[in-house]
């Protein structure tokens, strides 16, 4: 699928704003605070029906309550609109004369992004490396947003019993049972996308640095966990639990390891080194979407490409030279 126009309204700071997409790699260019980010987020919004750095309320530019996106692509044409219907706040997407609530799965459209922010997969908290690998898995896998989001609910239900001192091991139960079952399916798919990276890391890495280096990616629970010993955790842990008045054990509380030189990354790497690590991981991200989807990702570069080197700028444009690739950046890049 190719992107062929993107126009928006009320987006951020845009009043409105068409961009048609006539070269590959397209290139936004602008000051500081011009919007790019925002044309980049609305892309995001159309193809993965949600933005990834904040509510549709935050998306509205300020002093509006409505935002509109329509996105030309050589398949569909993607329309979202943000307002008020009725007495309510809603989203709609609108595909091919079709409108949904929520923008089904099968017309998602796989995207990989870099941000500036991205080193925050090395030096960033557990939850960070989790959603790397949550949002990949999302991207090929129709079943994934829900497991993770009904253990999500599970888990708050049973934090939320934890807090009350009189809670038996009976009340839960059956949020044990329903912690363990979609814990269990989650911790396999997590652990199989760690393996397919670590699988390709160092060959990847070195591709990239032109050097000996070594990576390693592990998940931090490498046993097979099956959803019986997930709840035999949650119900040995139950005194701790309540002690701490929140759950202690299984998915939401564990992490990526990423092991450079047989260090952890974030005590070895320099700077450089890891925003080498972190393009890799998303040359592989890439890679496995594809792989799994049979959909080619449209590559989105946030401010990043004039970060790198020539080397690395030359690896990230020969790496994606079959994807759409759009990019901003504050200078013009050649
Ligand atoms: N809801 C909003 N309404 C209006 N302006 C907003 C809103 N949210 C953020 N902004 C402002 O919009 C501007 C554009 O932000 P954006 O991140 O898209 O710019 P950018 O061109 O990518 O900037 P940079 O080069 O600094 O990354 C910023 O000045 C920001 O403060």
């Amino acid at each position: 699928m190719r992107i062929i126009r993107l126009t928006v309204q009320n987006i951020r700071v845009h009043d409105t704003k068409t961009l048609d997409f006539v070269t590959n790699p397209t290139l936004i260019t602008g000051a500081n605070g011009s919007g790019k980010t925002s044309l980049i987020e609305a892309i995001y919004i159309a193809l993965r029906g949600k933005s990834f750095r904040g509510s549709d309320l935050a998306v509205c530019r300020y002093g509006t309550d409505f935002y509109r996106i329509m996105l030309e692509t050589d398949i569909f044409t993607y329309r979202v609109q943000y307002g008020t219907v009725g007495a309510r706040k809603t989203r709609q997407f609108i595909i091919d004369d079709k409108k949904y609530a929520r923008l089904p799965y099968k017309l998602k459209y796989p995207i990989v992004l870099f941000e500036p922010e991205d080193l925050r997969i090395i030096n960033g908290s557990p939850q960070r490396r989790r959603q790397l690998v949550d949002t990949l898995i999302q991207q090929y896998d129709p079943h994934y947003s829900s497991q993770l989001s009904r253990y999500e609910r599970a888990l708050q239900q049973r934090n939320k019993l934890l807090k009350d001192p009189s809670v038996t091991r009976d009340v839960l139960f059956p949020w044990d049972v329903l912690l363990s079952d979609y814990g269990a399916a989650i911790i396999a798919k997590r652990q199989a996308v760690a393996a397919i990276f670590h699988e390709r890391i160092t060959a990847l890495y070195r591709q990239i640095a032109h050097n000996d280096d070594s990576v390693s990616i592990a998940y931090s629970h490498n046993d097979t966990v099956t959803s019986q010993q997930l709840l035999r955790q949650y119900e040995e842990k139950f005194d701790y639990d309540r002690a701490a008045g929140a759950t202690s054990a299984g998915p939401h509380r564990h992490d990526i390891h990423i092991i450079f030189n047989h260090v952890p990354a974030i005590q070895a790497a320099s700077r450089g080194e890891c925003r080498t690590i972190v393009l890799a991981m998303k040359f592989i991200e890439a890679e496995y979407i594809e792989q799994q989807s049979g959909m080619p990702p449209i590559i989105l570069l946030d401010d990043v490409f004039g970060e790198l080197d020539e080397q690395r700028q030359h690896a990230l444009l020969a790496e994606f030279r079959e994807n759409q690739v759009v990019m901003t950046s504050t200078v013009d890049v050649h």
